[in-house]
């Protein structure tokens, strides 16, 4: 999108203040949800570890990350979001799980 194109989606800088405003509000629900979503996969971790210690599992699981990759690559390319941010993302998710799986045997 060039300059004179953006320039013409808005009529005065009232309404472009008004779509910024309505847009960081929708973000901040959004961030809300995230964080929300999160913490649901993170406390997963109780069940998880506690079936692997039972089933003599480790808490690393090589096969399911990289099915976690696969899964997620089709969908970034599908949505077409940056392929190697949202697999650093689902690295980050999978380590506070693996992080919450290693605290609840330490307790
Ligand atoms: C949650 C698990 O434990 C680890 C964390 C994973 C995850 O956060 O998705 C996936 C595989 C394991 O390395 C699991 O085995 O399912």
């Amino acid at each position: 999108m060039d300059e004179k194109e953006i320039m013409s989606l808005f009529k005065s800088e009232y309404e472009a203040r008004n779509i910024l405003e309505a847009s960081r509000k929708r973000i901040d629900e959004i961030d809300n949800d995230l964080v929300n979503l999160i913490s649901e996969r993170t406390s997963l971790a109780k069940d998880i570890v506690s079936a692997k210690v039972f089933l003599g599992m480790e808490i690393y699981d090589k096969s399911r990350e990289d099915a976690i990759h696969n899964k997620v690559n089709k969908l970034a390319h599908e949505k077409n979001i940056d392929d190697d941010i949202l697999s650093d993302i689902m690295n980050m998710l999978t380590i506070l799980s693996k992080n919450k799986q290693k605290e609840i045997l330490e307790e």
